[in-house]
């Protein structure tokens, strides 16, 4: 029987070794919990305070556990952790834990706030967390929980004060008993869950301490609920950025003695905007940009004394601009643009100190411009252009941080002032399309002008030489009085020469447009007669023996042949009169890249040669069309095996497989320099050999196509986006690690025996939505049921090894030759041998 003292090991009871235990399971790279040792008090180690509630010896410790940004991972054991006595918060934020929430949490009683965001935590938000009666924090926020917020959290009842649910994956429906509950609440944040499908529901409005309110791109729909009106206590609303329609509730913002930020805008809302926000005296930011306002802007707005952006474009707002007050006012920014405001541009406007953007482009303002409108010393950014502004432009001389100056479109006549060349960092300048007349004042030369465009004026006169020389010819056209180098008009009198030539120029064009349309035609009509065939010149390319030649190979490009197709193209099967069979995937969207850059990335792909790495014998060109030349594998893809029938390929052989494309992948990755990436990794673009040896092919086409095409060609594919790693669509550079959660994927669809997109049927999830959904539950269910139970073993290492390749968060992946190492040492080495395959028909 144990000793006492190994019982107590196993089943540590102080508070120390309890949080021993909780250490031992997590990954620590930096050190950061060094200083956790039993030999000092846990009180005094390094992320852990304690405060006692009484100076007494026996009085009761609360706990404080702040492991922010610790870089922490490993799989979380909390059972431990839970019986520390007096545990009160816990805070895990920013770590990249990869995983679900751990259930035991629900034990940690004593709990008072609990912060998991930032954690990569993932899967259904449990709802036994409602357990932890004592909670008034709950941060889940930035992580990617799936499905409905549990109703269950209702249970929380009104101790909760914080919740914050925000950019998750969460969706569906909120459930309305949620918040009937939640009445303690101060801090509700539901912003960022793009999936959820909600009206926004009245019970908000009932908590009456809501201070923080944010359910900003979160799919809401419907109208913006009465209820919402009795929040006295709300500091911050934002409704931006949903499907919200319908009037704002008449009598909005009455109640809203405290609101310092409103924003709904990016919305479908609609009709006039309640008077009374414009008696939110602590209002600060009023932005309802991208609705279908009409009316005029409440009228108490412009004189709220604490008010600092209003950002109302793109509505349908009418009425005119009132005037400030003056001095009092602390306006920094006022975005009108896209709107239908008219009148004049208020006087006052220059006197507003603390004003750095104005603009009120595309409406309907008349008048000249107020001679102090650059009196604000802040101002930074104007935009008047598209209206009915006329008179002359004034001079602009205090307003030294002007950066960009934007008149275009008006009737302003006059010249250009002289004193914009002293404005230090004014940079972009539009002037185009108004009635200005006179020469470019020679000081616009002092600026460093990105844009400066005053075509379509009546300016005339030599351009200084230094802005011709930095201009695009286009900025200056439409001014037929100007000359310089370069412009029709030289100013050495030369004029009439150059007109005759530019009209030589002209109708030369023309004739060579003409003639080009006409060899396009005939081009396009040589390929419809042709059956679409490309026209010659071919240029083929073989970098291995094969007997063809470019007009045969076209001639192989029949529909009865097609053996498969992709984004990139379809696939041909060509048999070639020796007996030896090719597979041709003839690229759909080229790039047009020219053939000399082509042939020499071709040249490098051909170079990469590993038994699993399909062979690339060659390439053809024309045009800029491309067609690749690949050996044939009569056994067709993985893909092909995976969707057959009935799939049910023993655990040795897709282990087999799985090291296959590993180790092609790591050679890829790892024995070349520049690293080659494939970043089109999925199950059709890996063949298979005689007894099922993997060969990956498709790869490196982005070098072939551009990465232009090659965007346009992978978004086109919606079938597969599931094997996209998360960060590829903000990533600015691809990495190996996009391969290895490709790879990943892969890895799941042979663990589960189910296609990594799977069809309507099964409530069709991609497949590492529907492990993720059912990790929870139980392994079992996970593994493809057709395999014996012997193999368990393996395939729950392999499902391991898949979920972390599948990290959210890339420096969470395995580089791929670790991955090889880890697969090959969770097999016998004995399977790695082949065996026979039962492949059903
Ligand atoms: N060299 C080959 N030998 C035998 N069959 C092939 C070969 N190349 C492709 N195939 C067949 O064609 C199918 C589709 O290949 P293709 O490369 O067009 O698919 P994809 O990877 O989905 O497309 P894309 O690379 O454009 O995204 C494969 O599943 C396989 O059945």
């Amino acid at each position: 029987s144990p000793s006492p003292s190994s019982a107590a090991a196993a089943e540590p009871q102080t508070p120390q070794d309890l949080l021993l235990d909780f250490k031992a399971s997590l990954h620590d790279p930096t050190g950061a919990l060094s200083s956790w040792s039993p030999s000092t008090p846990y009180c005094n180690w390094a992320h852990v305070s304690c405060t006692s509630a009484t100076a007494a010896a026996n009085a009761t410790v609360t706990v404080s556990l702040s492991l922010d940004g610790l870089g922490l991972s490993g799989e979380l054991s909390v059972s431990s952790l839970c019986r520390v006595p007096g545990l009160a918060e816990l805070s895990l934020a920013s770590n990249g834990f990869n995983q679900t929430i751990p259930l035991e949490l629900a034990r940690c009683a004593s709990l008072v706030s609990l912060n998991l965001s930032a954690g990569a935590f993932w899967g259904p938000l449990p709802e036994q967390l409602a357990t932890l009666a004592s909670l008034v924090s709950l941060d889940l926020s930035r992580n990617s929980f799936e499905g409905q917020v549990p109703a269950g959290l209702a249970a929380l009842g009104s101790t909760l004060e914080v919740l914050d649910l925000g950019s998750n994956r969460l969706s569906g429906v909120l459930h309305p008993a949620l918040f009937g509950n939640l009445t303690g609440l101060h801090f509700l944040n539901l912003s960022g869950n793009q999936f959820m499908e909600s009206e926004l529901p009245p019970e908000i409005g009932r908590m009456s301490s809501l201070r923080w309110l944010f359910l900003q791109g979160s799919g809401f729909t419907g109208v913006i609920p009465e209820s919402f009106l009795e929040l006295e206590q709300l500091q911050v609303l934002d409704l931006s950025m949903n499907s919200l329609t319908g009037a704002v509730p008449p009598g909005f913002g009455l109640k809203f003695q405290k609101l310092m930020t409103l924003d709904v805008s990016q919305n479908g809302l609609s009709g006039v905007f309640p008077e009374e926000i414009g008696k939110c005296s602590m209002l600060q930011r009023f932005e309802v940009y991208d609705n279908a306002f009409t009316g005029e802007l409440p009228g108490g707005l412009w004189s709220l004394p604490d008010l600092r952006v209003i950002r109302a474009q793109s509505n349908q707002f009418t009425g005119r601009l009132p005037e400030f007050s003056g001095g009092q006012s602390r306006l920094e920014q006022i975005q009108l643009d896209n709107n239908s405001f008219s009148g004049v541009i208020p006087q006052s406007i220059g006197q507003v100190r603390t004003l750095y953007r104005f603009s009120a482009s595309l409406n309907e303002l008349n008048g000249s411009l107020p001679d102090n409108i650059c009196d604000s010393p802040a101002m930074s950014i104007m935009n008047l252009s598209r209206n009915s502004l006329c008179g002359t432009i004034p001079e602009f001389k205090s307003c030294k941080r002007l950066v960009s100056l934007y008149l275009a479109g008006n009737g302003f006549t006059g010249p250009i002032p002289a004193s914009l060349g002293d404005l230090p960092v004014l940079t972009y300048i539009d002037l185009s399309s108004n009635n200005l007349t006179g020469g470019i004042p020679t000081e616009l030369q002092n600026l460093k002008l990105a844009l400066l465009n005053v075509s379509y004026n009546h300016l005339s006169g030599r351009v200084p030489p230094a802005l011709v020389s930095e201009l695009p010819a286009v900025f200056l056209q439409g001014n037929p009085g100007l000359c310089g180098p370069g412009l029709p008009n030289d100013c050495d009198g030369t004029w009439r020469k150059h007109r005759g030539l530019a009209l030589a120029a002209t109708v030369a064009s023309f004739l060579t447009g003409v003639t080009l349309l006409a060899v396009g035609a005939f081009a396009v009509c040589k390929r419809l007669l042709h059956g679409g065939e490309p026209s010659s010149p071919w240029k083929l390319v073989l970098f291995h023996p094969v007997k063809i030649t470019g007009e045969e190979l076209i001639a192989g490009f029949r529909d009865k042949s097609v053996i498969g197709r992709g984004a990139f193209g379809k696939v041909y099967l060509i048999e070639l009169q020796d007996g030896q069979s090719i597979a041709v995937k003839r690229l759909v969207n080229s790039g047009r890249l020219p053939f000399r850059a082509v042939k020499n990335e071709m040249k490098a792909l051909a170079k990469v040669r590993h038994r699993n790495i399909a062979k690339m014998l060659g390439f053809c060109y024309s045009e800029g069309e491309v067609s690749i030349i690949y050996d044939y594998l009569q056994m067709g893809s993985l893909q092909d095996l995976i969707c057959a029938p009935k799939f049910t390929m023993g655990w040795k052989d897709r282990v087999r497989i799985a090291i296959g494309v590993a180790q092609g992948l790591a050679h890829l990755h790892h024995d070349h320099s520049p690293q080659v990436l494939h970043r089109n990794l999925k199950a059709s673009n890996v063949l298979l050999g005689d007894e099922f040896e993997p060969r990956i092919t498709g790869f490196g086409i982005d070098r072939v196509v551009g990465e232009m095409a090659y965007q346009t060609s992978m978004a086109s594919d919606l079938n597969y986006k599931c094997y996209m790693a998360p960060e590829q669509s903000c990533a600015k550079n691809p990495t190996h690690l996009m391969d290895v959660y490709s790879f990943g994927v892969l890895l799941l669809e042979l663990v589960t025996g189910k296609p990594a997109e799977q069809p309507a049927s099964d409530d069709s999830v991609d497949i590492l939505r529907w492990v993720r959904r059912r990790i929870n539950v139980a392994d079992s269910q996970i593994l493809d049921p057709s395999i014996s139970r012997t193999a368990q073993q393996g395939m729950q290492a392999a499902l391991e090894l898949a979920l972390r390749c599948t990290s959210v968060m890339p420096d969470q992946r395995p580089a791929m030759d670790a991955v090889v190492r880890s697969l090959c040492s969770s097999v016998h080495p004995q399977t790695l041998q082949p065996t026979e395959i039962a492949l059903e028909p």
